[in-house]
């Protein structure tokens, strides 16, 4: 099943053919390099080589005007303005859960395409989706019209639920960053959670909310003590992340609003991510308030 802005298709189709490739080459590239991410977090071989993959692939698809990851400190301008009609703005993070790959569990690829230039609030996505680096690789794919899920094999994709929607009855959680570092309030909501759901946390965004959209829950990477603004980043992970959870019936939220709303100042922002299930959110934003 295609996705009916080609644009946007050339993308999903470009990211969909390369994950076979992506994962293949994750062999021989399990160290890290001496070098820094803009945000000042160690680079795993995989991380410049799958961005460098993507970044070729991705630039080169007419209608893409920029491109930007989470490995890169500048824009890729590609050309295309990507205000005009029918040009848009990629943004990848071409690993997510790269510590996962020394101990070799899931890792995931993000993107977003963006109708408005970079740094753009996630209201201005038009699709969003990651794939995942499981024991079968699948991706998924939020537009304005559905959720879908795909296996992929061979650089095809095969549909295996064309209406990804959130269970009503939530089951998982999983919050990232440690307990002591937890604000107060947090702490209060996690002890709720705690009480009432399974912990399924996995060390890597796109597999924990893999959980969450499968079982029903919530993942949330809260604002720490020591780092207000959490660890996540809201062009790359927040905004795709909280567009493919509301789209399939859930919310997100940096503590206060919908991700989606947040307006960015640069375009390595970090926010605290929580999305899941209505009321678990609900109840989160008003501990918060
Ligand atoms: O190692 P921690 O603190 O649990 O953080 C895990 C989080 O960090 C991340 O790995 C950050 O993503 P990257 O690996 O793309 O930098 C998320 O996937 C995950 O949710
Ligand atoms: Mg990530
Ligand atoms: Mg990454």
């Amino acid at each position: 099943m295609t996705v009916s802005d080609p644009v946007v298709e050339s993308v999903v189709a470009t990211i969909s053919r390369s994950a076979t490739e992506i994962r293949q080459g994750l062999i021989g590239r399990r160290g890290t390099v001496d070098e820094e991410n803009p945000s000042g977090e160690t680079q795993a071989e995989a991380d410049i080589w799958a961005d460098e993959l993507l970044g070729d692939r991705l630039a080169a698809i007419d209608g893409v005007g920029q491109y930007a990851s989470e490995e890169r400190t500048e824009i890729v301008d590609c050309g295309a303005d990507p205000s005009a009609a029918e040009s848009y703005a990629v943004a990848v993070d071409p690993l997510d859960g790269s510590s996962n790959l020394k101990s070799n569990n899931t890792m995931g690829t993000i993107f977003g395409v963006y109708d408005a230039a970079l740094p753009a609030r996630g209201e201005t996505l038009v699709a969003a989706g990651f794939v995942l680096y499981g024991p079968i690789t699948t991706m998924v794919i939020a537009t304005d019209e559905t959720v879908t899920e795909y296996e992929l094999s061979g650089g095809e994709r095969t549909v295996v639920d064309r209406d990804v929607t959130l269970p009503a009855e939530p089951v998982v959680y999983g919050f990232g960053g440690r307990v002591p570092d937890w604000p107060v309030d947090f702490r209060e909501y996690a002890r709720e959670i705690e009480s009432e759901l399974k912990l399924r946390y996995g060390g890597a965004l796109i597999g924990d909310v893999n959980q969450v959209l499968t079982y029903g829950g919530t993942f949330g990477y809260p604002a720490l003590e020591s780092r207000p603004e959490g660890k996540l980043r809201l062009q790359f992970e927040g905004n795709p992340i909280g567009y493919v959870v509301e789209q399939a019936g859930g919310r997100s939220s940096d503590g206060t609003q919908s991700l989606l709303a947040v307006d960015p100042d640069a375009l390595h922002d970090r926010t605290p991510v929580h999305v899941g299930n209505d009321d678990l959110i609900e109840r989160l934003e008003a501990t918060l308030a």
